[in-house]
């Protein structure tokens, strides 16, 4: 597979060695030998329990017409992926794009990138809803965005699928994507243990897959062999929840479409924190995400959290040169 020469030294202010050697590491957040998961199998349980309760929720919404499905169409692969991030709002991102008429999603993770890519294209193409003349094609599973293998093997199904990643502060991703395992496993360790090396010294255990993920820029490099970077989009999570319509319009012009879904299509739900989609020319009651999404997160003591911040900020400054955004998570 061809791969794109980028330099990514243009875009420093000055040579930041630890990051530049974390980038570099080519280490993967699920290589069994290298990072240290303490829910490695029961990752992959995990994740089809949340996906079963994400799909239950969109289907007994009023919301996600899912295009203008009529039973005509043909199967294609997908033009766009949701790569990630996992706990960053990919779902809400997919329902909200459902809303579009000129978009058809899988509402499963199909996981074919990384956990089904020996089952070959045509049944990953079996997956995917019909389509007509003018429709997108799409999918989410965020865990493509930190695998090895993914950004060449979307390359190779084809070089000009648009990217789209939805990322979220770091720290907070993690606590979310810890409050998700301990949801399903009350008794794992605190997150203040399982952050920590060694907690005297405050060394934190980056080995930690909940932590290793929130290593953006690390995860970008390897995209970027692949894909240059107008083909990837990059979406605030923190702003598709305060401002979804604005995010949303962002999103629209990347895949080229026309700008259907708009503020009236959300209500936000002071009960739940978050918007909701709603029909904008009804009384209907507005459809909100399912309760696996906008879990209450547990007290991290505030000396962790700073630690976090400062383990991250200088991955997240490298992130915010590489993608030309400042997330503002610093
Ligand atoms: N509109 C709306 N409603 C509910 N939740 C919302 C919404 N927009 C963003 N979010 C945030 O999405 C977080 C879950 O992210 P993902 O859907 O990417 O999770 S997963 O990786 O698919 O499990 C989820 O994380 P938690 O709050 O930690 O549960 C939410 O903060």
């Amino acid at each position: 597979v061809p791969r794109f020469a980028v330099d990514l030294d243009g875009t420093r202010t000055k040579p930041d060695t630890v990051v530049d050697s974390f980038i570099n590491s080519g280490k993967d957040v699920y290589s069994k030998t290298r990072s240290r998961d303490l829910l490695n199998d029961e990752n992959t349980k995990d994740e089809q329990g949340e996906s079963k309760a994400e799909l239950r929720s969109v289907k007994e919404g009023t919301s996600a017409p899912t295009g203008a499905y009529n039973g005509t169409g043909t199967k294609k692969l997908p033009q766009a992926i949701i790569i990630g991030v996992k706990k960053g709002g990919t779902r809400a991102l997919l329902e909200f794009l459902r809303v579009h008429p000129d978009i058809r999603a899988v509402g499963a993770e199909p996981h074919f990138f990384d956990r089904n890519y020996d089952k070959g294209l045509e049944w990953y193409r079996e997956l995917m809803p019909k389509t007509i003349e003018g429709q997108i094609t799409m999918e989410k599973t965020p865990s493509y965005f930190v695998t090895k293998e993914v950004p060449g093997r979307i390359y190779a199904m084809s070089k000009d699928t648009r990217l789209i990643v939805v990322v979220r502060d770091p720290v907070t991703r993690a606590i979310s994507d810890y409050t998700q395992t301990r949801s399903k496993k009350p008794d794992i360790p605190s997150f203040e243990s399982l952050t920590f090396k060694n907690a005297t010294t405050g060394e934190i255990d980056s080995t930690w897959s909940a932590l290793q993920i929130g290593m953006y820029a690390r995860h970008l490099k390897r995209w970027l062999q692949f894909f240059p970077l107008s083909q990837i989009l990059f979406v605030s999570g923190e702003r598709l929840i305060t401002d979804p319509a604005g995010e949303m319009a962002r999103v629209q012009d990347f895949l080229k479409l026309r700008r259907l879904v708009t503020e009236k299509h959300f209500h936000f739900n002071p009960a739940k924190g978050f918007p909701c989609l709603k029909k904008p020319s009804s009384n209907s009651k507005p459809h909100c995400l399912g309760k696996t999404k906008g879990r209450t997160h547990p007290n991290i003591h505030p000396t962790v959290v700073r630690h976090l911040q400062d383990f991250y900020k200088p991955f997240n400054k490298k992130f915010y040169l590489m993608t030309g955004q400042d997330f503002g998570w610093d």
